[in-house]
């Protein structure tokens, strides 16, 4: 499992593309504020177009999603998200690599998420998580496989985790990269 830091230098990320900056929190008596978005800070390689909040109760898995036209910028607000990555672009400099990533709110991050990277969303524990994408919500654009197969790279800490019932049905891995074109 990674550290948010790990992700910080865009020429030594894990995975290509996938760049996360700190953010920093000013606290005082009345609680606190944090900035989570700055255009200049070119996190992400577009301009958010839109932005969703999620909340999900302990065991989540979102995913395991791939897309091909947006990419995902995204921090957490509450609780602590695992954020499983598995690069499938074969041009990729790190085609194959798979990760975890924790992100936990109180230490919080935004990192992006580029087209052809697939990832999944894990929380532990009850979470609330922003994220922001580049194009309008399009049901074409969210592909996906089953959270748990060998070939991602990804070692979930979770056995058993509650799915929404288009990540139950997933298919392979290879059934992803047929449909998305990735196969070698
Ligand atoms: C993503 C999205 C969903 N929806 C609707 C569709 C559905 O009725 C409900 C829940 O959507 P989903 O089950 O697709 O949500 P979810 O499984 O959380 O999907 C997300 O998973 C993570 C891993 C990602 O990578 C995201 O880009 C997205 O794919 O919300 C929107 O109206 N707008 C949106 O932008």
């Amino acid at each position: 499992m990674l550290e948010i830091e790990a992700f910080a230098d865009a020429a030594a990320t894990p995975i290509s593309g996938v760049v996360a900056k700190s953010l920093i929190t000013h606290a005082d008596s009345r609680g606190d504020l944090t900035e989570i978005y700055r255009k200049s800070w070119s996190i992400g390689s577009n301009t958010p177009v839109q932005w969703n909040v999620v909340h999900s109760a302990a065991n989540v898995m979102r995913g395991v999603h791939l897309h091909l036209k947006h990419e995902d910028i995204l921090t957490v607000l509450q609780g602590e998200m695992l954020l499983g990555l598995s690069d499938l672009r074969p041009s990729s400099p790190t085609h194959g690599t798979g990760a975890i990533v924790r992100m936990p709110a109180d230490s919080p991050a935004m990192i992006a998420i580029p087209v052809g990277v697939a990832h999944g969303f894990y929380f532990p524990v009850p979470s609330i998580h922003i994220y922001g994408v580049d194009f309008d919500f399009d049901r074409t654009d969210e592909l996906g496989c089953r959270w748990n197969e060998p070939g991602l790279g990804i070692d979930w800490p979770a056995d058993d985790p509650i799915l929404s019932e288009r990540d139950t049905d997933a298919g392979s891995l290879a059934q992803l990269l047929d449909v998305a074109g990735l196969s070698e």
